[in-house]
C-alpha cells in the first residue's frame, strides 16, 4: 500500500509521469496536485484498469490551503515537476525567480503534512531547488537527507542513449554500466564512461572529437529539446520516463527489493549526513555539500552512496570535469540556501 503524490501533475511532465505511476501495481493511491486541471487529469487516469485509486486536488482559489493538505496527507512519496520550463535563449538558472518560491512553498507543505515522505525534485534549476528544499525542511525541523532526491536520471538516460549510438550497442544495455555525477545543468553534468572494462574498451576506440561531442551532447541535451520545441517548453516525455525510472527504484526499495544494476542510478543529494558523505565532500568536492552520486536505496531512502573516485574508474579528464562542475554547483547551492534564509515560511 503506497501513496504517491505528484505536484504539478497536470503539466507536460506531470501527465505522462502520472500515467506511468498509474500502471505501477505497487501504487495503491495516486494523488494528483496542480493549480490547474488536476481533477481533469485524475478523472482521465482513473478509467485505467489498474488498482491505484487516483484522486485530483486543485485549490479553489489562492487562499485555499485544503487541496494541498488533502493531496499530501499520508503520502509515502512526493514527486515534484511543478513550475515553469525554459524557452529558447534561457538557462535553467533563469527559472530560479519563479520556481524557487514554488518549491519552497510546496516543500513547506510537505514538511508540515507528510514529514516522513520521500521527496523527488524535478523542477529546475535542480542544482538550487534541492538546496531550497533541504533548507526549508531544516527550518521546519524535519529534514531527513536520506529522503531528499534531486532527479538527475535524464542525464543518465541521455548518456546511455548517445553513447549507445556511438559505440553501436543497445542503449538499454548501458543502464548501470556507465554513470553520470555532478549536477543537472551544462558543465555541472559529468558523464563517467570508463567504469566497466567492457564499455571502456569500446570507448577507447572513439575519436577524441566524437568523445567531446558526446560529452557536450549529454551536458547540453536539454537545449536540443528546448530549441526543437521552439517556445513550447522543454523535455517532458523523456523526463517522465526518467523520473519514473528513478521513482520505480524508490518504490521497489520500499517493497524490499534492491537494484539489479551494477551501478545504481545517481541522484543529487545532501551528502554531509549520509555515512561517509562529509569525508567524501571534504576530500573530493572541496566541501561542496550537494552532488549527484549513485545511490543505494533501502526502504524508500538512501542507505549509502557509491564513491565514484574509489569505486568507479574516473579518468584524469573526467576529474577535470568535476572541478569545473564544482564551481557551478557552489554558486547554485548558495543561491538556494540564501533564498530560504531570507524567506518567511
Ligand atoms: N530534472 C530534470 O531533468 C528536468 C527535466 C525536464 C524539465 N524539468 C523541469 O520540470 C519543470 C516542469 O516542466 P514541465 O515541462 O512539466 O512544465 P509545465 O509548464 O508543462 O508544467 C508545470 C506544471 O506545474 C504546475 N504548477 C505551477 N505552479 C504550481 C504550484 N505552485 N503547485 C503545483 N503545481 C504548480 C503548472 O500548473 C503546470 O501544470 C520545469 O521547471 C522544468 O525545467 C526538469
Ligand atoms: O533543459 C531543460 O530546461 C529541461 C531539463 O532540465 C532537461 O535537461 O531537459
Amino acid at each position: 500500500m503506497v501513496k504517491v503524490t505528484v505536484c504539478g501533475a497536470a503539466g507536460g511532465i506531470g501527465q505522462p509521469l502520472s500515467l506511468l505511476l498509474k500502471l505501477n501495481p505497487q501504487v495503491s493511491e495516486l494523488s494528483l496536485f496542480d493549480i490547474v486541471n488536476a481533477k481533469g487529469v485524475a478523472a482521465d487516469l482513473s478509467h485505467i484498469n489498474t488498482p491505484a485509486v487516483v484522486t485530483g486536488h486543485q485549490p479553489a482559489n489562492k487562499e485555499d490551503k485544503t487541496a494541498i493538505v488533502d493531496a499530501l496527507k499520508g503520502t509515502d512519496l512526493v514527486i515534484i515537476p511543478a513550475g515553469v520550463p525554459r524557452k529558447p535563449g534561457m538557462t535553467r538558472a533563469d527559472l530560479f525567480n519563479i520556481n524557487a518560491s514554488i518549491i519552497r512553498d510546496l516543500v513547506a507543505n510537505i514538511g508540515r503534512t507528510a514529514p516522513n515522505a520521500a521527496i523527488l525534485i524535478i523542477s529546475n534549476p535542480v542544482n538550487a531547488t534541492v538546496p531550497i528544499a533541504a533548507e526549508v525542511l531544516k527550518k521546519l525541523g524535519v529534514f531527513n537527507p536520506r529522503k531528499l532526491f534531486g532527479v538527475t536520471t535524464l542525464d543518465s538516460v541521455r548518456a546511455e542513449t548517445f553513447l549507445g549510438e556511438l559505440i553501436n550497442v543497445n542503449p538499454s544495455s548501458l543502464k548501470g554500466k556507465i554513470s553520470v555525477i555532478g549536477g543537472h545543468s551544462g558543465d555541472t553534468i559529468v558523464p563517467l564512461v570508463n567504469v566497466t572494462p567492457e564499455i571502456a574498451s569500446k570507448v577507447a576506440k572513439i575519436s577524441v572529437a566524437d568523445y567531446e561531442k558526446f560529452i557536450h551532447r549529454v551536458q547540453f541535451g536539454g537545449d536540443e529539446v528546448v530549441k526543437a520545441k521552439n517556445g513550447a517548453g522543454s523535455a517532458t516525455l523523456s523526463m517522465a520516463y526518467a523520473g519514473y525510472r528513478f521513482a520505480e527504484g524508490v518504490l521497489s526499495s520500499l517493497a524490499g527489493q534492491s537494484s539489479s544494476s551494477a551501478i545504481p542510478d545517481s541522484s543529487y543529494i545532501y551528502l554531509p549526513e549520509i555515512p561517509g558523505g562529509k569525508e567524501f565532500s571534504a576530500k573530493y568536492l572541496r566541501g561542496v555539500d550537494f552532488f549527484s552520486v549513485p545511490v543505494v536505496l533501502e526502504k524508500g531512502e538512501i542507505k549509502s552512496f557509491v564513491n565514484p573516485f574509489e569505486k568507479l574508474k574516473v579518468s584524469k579528464q573526467e576529474e577535470g570535469f568535476v572541478q569545473v562542475a564544482l564551481a557551478g554547483l557552489e554558486s547554485s547551492i548558495a543561491q538556494g540556501t540564501n533564498f530560504v534564509a531570507g524567506s518567511k515560511l
